[in-house]
């Protein structure tokens, strides 16, 4: 395994700050903390070439994760081992293995032309000048750099700033790839041409990458697996196949009767909403068929209208969010 986490745990401490005075006085002398975890326990491990998605709602721990995976943060307790390194510890000789992109800011000189940082990670990495150039030439052609590489980082746009960052986080040509929300605030075509950079990365250079997004079409159109964290937990590790699958068989039926039944029994379905005399239900067409299912309600209810609805994979994972896990359980 390339990467191995194991019982990764991560506490942070706030500062128990309270208002007035006095206790302005108390927390300058003596500071209280109190503990916030945000990583609780995490255990998952990614193999040479695999490209995993990781998402999860506003403060899961994702970010906390790939900054103990980059060495940026040091874990409170677990183990993390990556290309046979601890992050933290063997920080220095890592980076030179890993890149890392944060979406939300840059490791570009904000000021300077945005070929000056590339100069500068040369000498920092100790890239040889065929190498650089090598890497410049195809980072130019494949996110066209060229156009904005002279000017100050400052006056580009989202995307180019993203499309250089990106170019400057490989460089050093490493074997594992960070990225935290690499297309965040980006226009779909600018998305779409990340997530297809990032896609010719991995299956022609064999780069692992782990990436964390809000966006399901990141995944859908990147990765293989992903991993969803919610208040520090995993509660779904799984291939997008089978999530998308589950997703294809998954129907929800909308049914308006023309009476109040006290209770409706439909075999295969099971009802998840009720307002008045509309209710939905949920099947799967894999086991039962919906002809099948209509005509068993027509023939047992007084049905004055009904719908069927595709549960799509947003729906599926917004399920996962809100606790119910069906999906994951299922796929699983
Ligand atoms: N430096 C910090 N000090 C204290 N608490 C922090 C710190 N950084 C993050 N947290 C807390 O840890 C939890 C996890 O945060 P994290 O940034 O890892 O979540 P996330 O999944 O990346 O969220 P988002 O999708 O909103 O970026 C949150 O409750 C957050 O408030």
């Amino acid at each position: 395994m390339l990467i191995q986490v194991e019982q990764l745990v991560k506490d942070y401490q706030l500062n128990k700050n309270q208002k007035g005075f006095f206790h302005a006085i108390k927390n300058l002398l003596m500071p209280e903390y109190q503990k916030k975890r945000a990583v609780n326990g995490i255990s998952f491990s990614i193999s040479e070439g695999e490209m995993v998605g990781f998402i999860g709602p506003n403060g899961a721990g994702k970010s906390t994760t790939v900054k103990i995976l980059s060495g940026v943060l040091k874990p409170t307790s677990g183990k993390v081992i990556v290309n046979g390194m601890d992050p933290f510890r063997n920080r220095k000789k890592y980076v030179s293995q890993i890149g890392v992109v944060f979406g939300q800011r840059t490791q570009l000189w904000w000021d300077l032309p945005a070929e000056d940082t590339f100069d500068l990670l040369k000498t920092i990495y100790k890239i040889p000048d065929a190498t650089f150039k090598k890497n410049m030439d195809m980072f130019s052609e494949m996110l066209d750099l060229h156009e904005f590489l002279h000017q100050p980082v400052r006056q580009l746009s989202l995307g180019q700033r993203m499309r250089a960052d990106i170019a400057a986080a490989m460089i050093h040509e490493p074997a594992i790839l960070f990225f935290d929300e690499p297309t965040i605030g980006l226009d779909i075509v600018a998305k779409e041409r990340i997530r297809e950079f990032i896609r010719s990365m991995n299956q022609e250079k064999g780069i692992t990458m782990l990436f964390t997004t809000h966006d399901m079409q990141d995944i859908e159109k990147t990765c293989e697996r992903m991993i969803v964290i919610d208040r520090g937990d995993i509660v779904c590790d799984s291939k997008v196949d089978e999530i998308r699958q589950f997703s294809d068989s998954e129907r929800k039926l909308t049914v308006k009767f023309g009476r109040q039944y006290d209770r409706i029994e439909l075999p295969g379905a099971q009802m998840i909403k009720e307002a008045g005399n509309t209710k939905t239900f949920q099947f799967r067409t894999n086991e039962v068929k919906i002809p099948e299912l209509i005509a068993e309600l027509m023939s047992r209810y007084e049905v004055l209208d009904l719908t069927v609805q595709e549960t799509d994979i947003e729906s599926i994972i917004k399920q996962i969010y809100e606790g119910g896990a069906p999906a994951y359980e299922s796929v699983s």
